[in-house]
C-alpha cells in the first residue's frame, strides 16, 4: 500500500490526508490512488516483456469508474467487458474499441449488436448457441464478428468456490471436450471469423500451478485446432492473479513470476496473447474510508460500528474476505474488536475479533485493498445511498463519482395510478 502511507501520524492517499477527504466528501467514501493504478499497469506490462505485442485488457468489472478506466486507457490498456454497460463505460472512458474483448455467458443480441457496431477486438464465446446468435446478428448488420471460444479446461483453480470459473461444474466456457466440435460448427457460420482461443479459471489465484495446467491444455488445443485447419492468431489467458489482503498469509505470485510462467508455457504458440487482469491492477489502489459511529460493548467483545456497511463493501460477507483495517490517525494502542456496519443482518460484519488499532466514536478508519470489487458491487440495501468515489493524484484530488443520495433513489420510484388516485386516509 505504498501510496497509502502514514505521514505525521495520519494516513495519506499519495500527498492528500484522508482526513481532509473525509471532511470534504463525507464518509463512507472510496479513495483511489492514480499513482498506484499507473504503477500496477506498468508492472504488469513489464512482467510481459518479450511477448509479441500482448493486449492487456483490464477486467472492467473490478472497477468500472470512468476515471479509473480513463487512467488505464492512457496507460495503453484495453478492456475486458461482460455487458453492454461495461462496453459503454470503456468506450466513454476512451478505451479504443480495437482493445476491447467481450466475455460472459449471457450476451444478448442487443449487446452483440452494440459491440459489433463499436468494432471490438474479439468476442469470447462461451457456448455454441451463443455462436449461432452472434453469427445471425453479425449477418443482419453486414458485419463479421472476430471470435474466440472461451474453453473450460476443467481445472480446480484452488480459490474460493464462488470465484472459481474453470471447473466442469462452473457455468463458464465450452467444455474442453467439446471444443473441437464448437470450432467446427462456428467455422460454418457466415457471420463469424475464428481468430483465437480464450480461458479464465478464476479470481484471487495464489498458486500458479492450476493456471499453468490450464494453459498447457490450451497449447495442445491450439495445435489440434490448427491441424484441423483453423487459423488461431490470438490466445486470451484471462485474469485472476491474486493480491495480498492479509499480511499474515504468504504473498501471491508477483506479476513478474506470472509473466515468467506465461513465457515458458506459451513458447512457440505464435499467437498474440491477451490478458484480462482486474484485481491485480486496482485492488491495492483503493481504500474504503469510513467513520466510527459508535463502539458498543457486547457480552464478550467490543463492537466497532462504522458508517460503511455490506452494501458498500460486500466482499467480507459474500466470501468471508479479509480486508486490513487501520485507524486513519492511530494512537499506537491496539484492541480486539468485531467491526460491523449498521445494516440489519448479522452478515454485515467486516471482521470478527480482529486485533486492530484502538478506535473510538468519531474516528476515521480505512479498509485496505478495496479498489477491486468494492464500489462496483455496492447496492442500496437498507436504503443507503451509493458511496462516492474519490481519486487522488499527487496533492490533488477529485470526486469521480458523486454520492447517490437516498433522495435520488426515492425520486426514481413512482406510484402506480391506482395508488396516486386514492390518497392515504
Ligand atoms: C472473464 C474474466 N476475465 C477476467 C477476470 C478478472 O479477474 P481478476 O480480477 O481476478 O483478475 C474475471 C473475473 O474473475 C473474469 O470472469
Ligand atoms: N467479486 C469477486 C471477484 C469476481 C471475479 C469475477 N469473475 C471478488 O470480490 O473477489
Amino acid at each position: 500500500m505504498d501510496h497509502f502511507e502514514l505521514r505525521d501520524g495520519s494516513l495519506h492517499a499519495e500527498d492528500v490526508p484522508l482526513a481532509a477527504i473525509a471532511a470534504a466528501a463525507g464518509t463512507p467514501t472510496y479513495v483511489y490512488s492514480t499513482a498506484t493504478i499507473e504503477r500496477h499497469a506498468r508492472v504488469f506490462r513489464e512482467a510481459l516483456a518479450g511477448l509479441q505485442d500482448p493486449l492487456i485488457a483490464f477486467a472492467v468489472k473490478a472497477n468500472p469508474n470512468k476515471a479509473v478506466l480513463a487512467t488505464l486507457a492512457k496507460a495503453g490498456l484495453g478492456a475486458d467487458v461482460v455487458s453492454g454497460g461495461e462496453l459503454a463505460r470503456a468506450l466513454a472512458a476512451g478505451v479504443p474499441a480495437d482493445r476491447i474483448v467481450f466475455s460472459g455467458v449471457g450476451k444478448t443480441a442487443d449487446e452483440m449488436a452494440q459491440a459489433l457496431r463499436a468494432g471490438i477486438f474479439q468476442f469470447n464465446l462461451e457456448s455454441e448457441p451463443e455462436a449461432e446468435t452472434l453469427s445471425a446478428v453479425a449477418v443482419s448488420l453486414g458485419k463479421v464478428a472476430p471470435v474466440a471460444f472461451r474453453v473450460n479446461p476443467d481445472v480446480d483453480a484452488g480459490t474460493h468456490a464462488k470465484i472459481s470459473t474453470g471447473g466442469s461444474e462452473d457455468k463458464f466456457g465450452v467444455p474442453i471436450s467439446r471444443a473441437m466440435h464448437a470450432y467446427a460448427r462456428a467455422a460454418e457460420l457466415p457471420g463469424l471469423l475464428i481468430q483465437g482461443v480464450a480461458v479464465h479459471i478464476g479470481s484471487q489465484l495464489t498458486d500458479l500451478s492450476p493456471s499453468r495446467a490450464a494453459f498447457v491444455r490450451i497449447g495442445s488445443l491450439i495445435a489440434e485446432l490448427r491441424a484441423a485447419g483453423h487459423a488461431i492468431a490470438t490466445a486470451d489467458l484471462g485474469g485472476g492473479l491474486g493480491v495480498p489482503y492479509d499480511a499474515a498469509k504468504p504473498l501471491p505470485p508477483s506479476p513478474a513470476v506470472y509473466g515468467e510462467m506465461v513465457r515458458d508455457v506459451t513458447a512457440g504458440w505464435e499467437v498474440r496473447l491477451v490478458f484480462e487482469p482486474g484485481r491485480v491492477i486496482v485492488g491495492n489502489a483503493g481504500v474504503l474510508l469510513t467513520r466510527v459511529v459508535r463502539v458498543k460493548q457486547g457480552e464478550t467483545q467490543p463492537f466497532v460500528i462504522v458508517d460503511a456497511a455490506m452494501n458498500d463493501l460486500l466482499r467480507p460477507s459474500l466470501y468471508d474476505a479479509w480486508h486490513e483495517i487501520r485507524a486513519v490517525a492511530p494512537t499506537g494502542e491496539r484492541f480486539t474488536a468485531t467491526i460491523v456496519g449498521p445494516i440489519c443482518e448479522s452478515g454485515d460484519t467486516f471482521a470478527k475479533r480482529r486485533e486492530m488499532d484502538k478506535v473510538e466514536e468519531g474516528d476515521l478508519v480505512v479498509f485496505l485493498t478495496a479498489g477491486a470489487y468494492g464500489a462496483t458491487m455496492a447496492s442500496t440495501y437498507n436504503s443507503r445511498g451509493l458511496t462516492p468515489e474519490v481519486m487522488v493524484s499527487g496533492n490533488d484530488w477529485a470526486i469521480v463519482r458523486a454520492r447517490q443520495t437516498v433522495e435520488s433513489l426515492i425520486s426514481a420510484d413512482s406510484l402506480p395510478a391506482w395508488l396516486e388516485k386514492e390518497p392515504v386516509a
